[in-house]
């Protein structure tokens, strides 16, 4: 199957404080990855070296299988919500508008066509925002402007969706409808990389789990890290892990 990351023995320091160290996994096709570990882990450092925002010290990333620093066009590809940017301060947006930017790098910031509209759209109604698409997004709830994220996100109609904590303040109600989209995307052979402190919702959802503490502790299957223990490892407790896939 093809690799869509792959990352070897990658260092990232900030000043000099070693956040990653000799960090090695892959991402397939269609594979949905949820990375977990305590705060301050590096797991968003590893998100942005994904994305190409941050230039590791050391190691290997190849997205698509090129070097991430050298992506062009295939750039497009990857869908991205970080955790908690805060565009209200600076832009007096409307949630369409954030939304339509999704599409924008896509279209290279060409005039919005009819299937744009039609993909924003689809989308709003997806993360339940059609109906505020003209508020302005720095006066929405922090749920609500998580959701205009996700759209923007997905509005690009990613190869590879990279999500931060993306249903942090989100209601159980939508978190629900998110994890049903993201099944679908799986099914559409898209790969998903998710950030996530809940353990218990994502275990039942991804394919494979990498326990991240500045090192990569284990990458496997949710059912295999219980059985390492990797999460009593990582967090120093003794963790239950429930495991309930549906096949
Ligand atoms: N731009 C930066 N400059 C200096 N230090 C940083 C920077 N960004 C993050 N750090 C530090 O790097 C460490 C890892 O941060 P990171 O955000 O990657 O962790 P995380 O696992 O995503 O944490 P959380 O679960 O709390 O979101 C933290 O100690 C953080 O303070």
């Amino acid at each position: 199957m093809n690799k869509i990351v792959e990352i070897k023995n990658l260092y990232h320091r900030y000043d000099q404080d070693l956040i990653l160290e000799n960090v090695n996994m892959e991402v397939l096709e269609g594979e949905f990855l949820a990375i977990i570990g305590p705060n301050g882990a590096g797991k968003s450092t590893l998100l942005k070296i994904i994305v190409g925002i941050i230039k590791p010290l050391k190691g290997i990333v190849k997205v698509f299988n090129k070097d991430v620093q050298s992506l062009k066009e295939e750039r497009k590809w990857i869908g991205y919500v970080p955790q908690k940017p805060d565009l209200e301060k600076y832009l007096p947006l409307k949630v369409k508008d954030i939304v339509a930017l999704g599409r924008r790098v896509v279209n290279n910031w060409q005039k919005l066509t009819y299937y744009d509209f039609e993909i924003m759209d689809k989308v709003m109604e997806d993360m339940e925002i059609k109906s505020i698409e003209d508020k302005i997004y720095g006066e929405l709830s922090g749920g609500q402007q998580q959701r205009v994220l996700i759209a923007r996100a997905l509005a690009q109609e990613p190869k590879l969706l990279i999500l931060d904590e993306p249903t942090v303040g989100i209601d159980v109600k939508t978190q629900n409808k998110f994890y049903t989209l993201l099944r679908d995307l799986k099914k559409q052979n898209k790969s998903i990389i998710l950030v996530s402190h809940d353990i218990g919702i994502i275990s039942k959802e991804v394919d494979r789990l990498a326990c991240i503490n500045r090192k990569l502790y284990l990458h496997g299957c949710p059912e295999e890290i219980q059985i390492h223990g990797a999460l009593k490892e990582l967090y120093g407790e003794n963790f239950l892990l429930l495991t309930h896939k549906e096949e």
